[in-house]
């Protein structure tokens, strides 16, 4: 694939003009898809069945993704890397692959996305190779509000997971959280207390139209502004002044409404829905399969993996993948902020398939 039709002018090809798009973002913040397969089945992400997973040959190799991420640090400007899935610790070689970032960039920050099941026994392996930090998805504390929104009764395997990551000193753990209407938004005030006095940062993150069932509705989800409203009667919320610095998420103060002096931790909310934060989206993707996707909502893909296995050089891969975020939509995979408004599309993957 090319460049798109319509784009004013050709994609910089000099290494130096990073990955660029036509409305002046540069992506810096990689993303990177370990594999697309999961132990759990997220009502708002998998079906209940699962999806058709890719055969081995067909995910990139460990070799492969130190290859890419090199390109994408020393020629492509790339200064931050997420591995996610899927869930990246069903990978056998992920102690592996992060050991080798870890070496061939000393100082970049390598975080991971995970659901936290098994990272009770991996996390100081996890550590030692050089992770940076740790999101970890947690909805529910209630063992069944947990099984009716992963499929699975996993949640005290979860909380080992977190407890673990925490205590080998897997810098500050996020927790992600994803509320769903009449299953877990009532929770939301307990989650926050339990994740502030255990020293957490949760991150309540709105439900964007990715579920492989497409059940998603624009007036089902639980918007942000419903988020601040149900944490109100507990806690006191005050604009965090540190930079946002093109995150999603949007931080806040927390203290508590029964010792307002104190602040006690931050939280963050994640609207991508309806304060979407397209207009600073530092971000380019690769699925598990070596796909440059330059949007969560792209309908367009640009395949790496066939140059990595024809010989191509680097200079040639870098080409490829700078013209693919030249692509870059301007947001929600449109030319327009807008998802479930009219004329969005819901991709045809969901959030597993292309690397949350
Ligand atoms: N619209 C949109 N939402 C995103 C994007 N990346 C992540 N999200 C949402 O943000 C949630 C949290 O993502 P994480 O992988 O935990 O990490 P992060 O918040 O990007 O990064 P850190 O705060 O630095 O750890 C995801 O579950 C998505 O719902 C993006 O590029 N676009
Ligand atoms: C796709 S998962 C991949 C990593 C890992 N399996 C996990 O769950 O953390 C990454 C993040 O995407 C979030 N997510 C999945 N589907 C979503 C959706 N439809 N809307 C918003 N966030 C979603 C999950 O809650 C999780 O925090
Ligand atoms: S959100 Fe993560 S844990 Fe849940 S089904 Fe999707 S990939 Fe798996
Ligand atoms: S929806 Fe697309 S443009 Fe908007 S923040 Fe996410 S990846 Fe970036």
């Amino acid at each position: 694939m090319g460049i798109s039709l319509g784009l004013p002018g050709p994609a910089p090809t000099d290494p130096g003009g990073g990955l660029l798009d036509t409305f002046g973002r540069r992506a810096t913040d990689l993303r990177v898809s370990l594999t697309d397969k999961c132990n759990l089945r997220c009502t708002y992400c998998m079906p209940a069945e699962g999806l058709n997973w890719l055969q081995k040959d067909q995910v990139l190799s460990r070799a492969e993704i130190v290859r890419l991420v090199r390109i994408g640090v020393d020629l492509l400007g790339v200064r931050e890397l997420r591995l996610t899935g899927g869930e990246p610790l069903v990978r056998a070689d992920l102690v592996e692959i992060i050991s080798d970032l870890r070496t061939a960039h000393p100082g970049l920050p390598i975080s991971l996305t995970t659901n936290g099941l098994g990272l009770d026994k991996k996390a100081a392996r996890l550590k030692e190779a050089g992770l940076t930090r740790i999101n970890v998805s947690m909805d529910s504390l209630h063992p069944d509000t947990f099984a009716q929104l992963t499929r699975r009764p996993f949640l005290d395997r979860v909380l080992r997971g977190i407890e673990a990551a925490a205590e080998v000193g897997l810098g500050l753990v996020k927790i992600n959280a994803v509320l769903m209407r009449g299953i877990n938004d009532s929770e939301a005030p307990d989650l926050l207390e339990w994740a502030v006095s255990r020293g957490f940062e949760l991150r309540f993150i709105e439900q964007m139209p990715l579920d492989a069932d497409h059940g998603w509705t624009r007036d089902g989800m639980i918007t942000a502004a419903e988020m601040r409203a149900l944490l109100e009667p507990a806690f006191v919320l005050t604009a965090d002044p540190r930079s946002r610095d093109g995150a999603p998420a949007e931080r806040w103060e927390v203290r508590r409404r029964s010792a307002p002096e104190t602040v006690v931790g931050s939280v963050g909310i994640i609207a991508s829905v309806t304060e979407p934060f397209c207009a600073d989206c530092r971000r380019t993707r690769i699925t598990a399969e070596g796909k440059v996707m330059s949007c969560l909502f792209s309908r367009e893909e640009t395949d790496l993996r066939e140059l990595l296995r024809s010989g191509a050089d680097d200079a040639a891969i870098a080409r490829r993948w700078q013209e693919a975020m030249w692509a870059k939509p301007k947001a929600h995979g449109m030319a327009r902020t807008g998802l479930g408004a009219e004329g969005f599309v819901q991709p045809d993957r969901s959030m597993s398939a292309i690397g949350g």
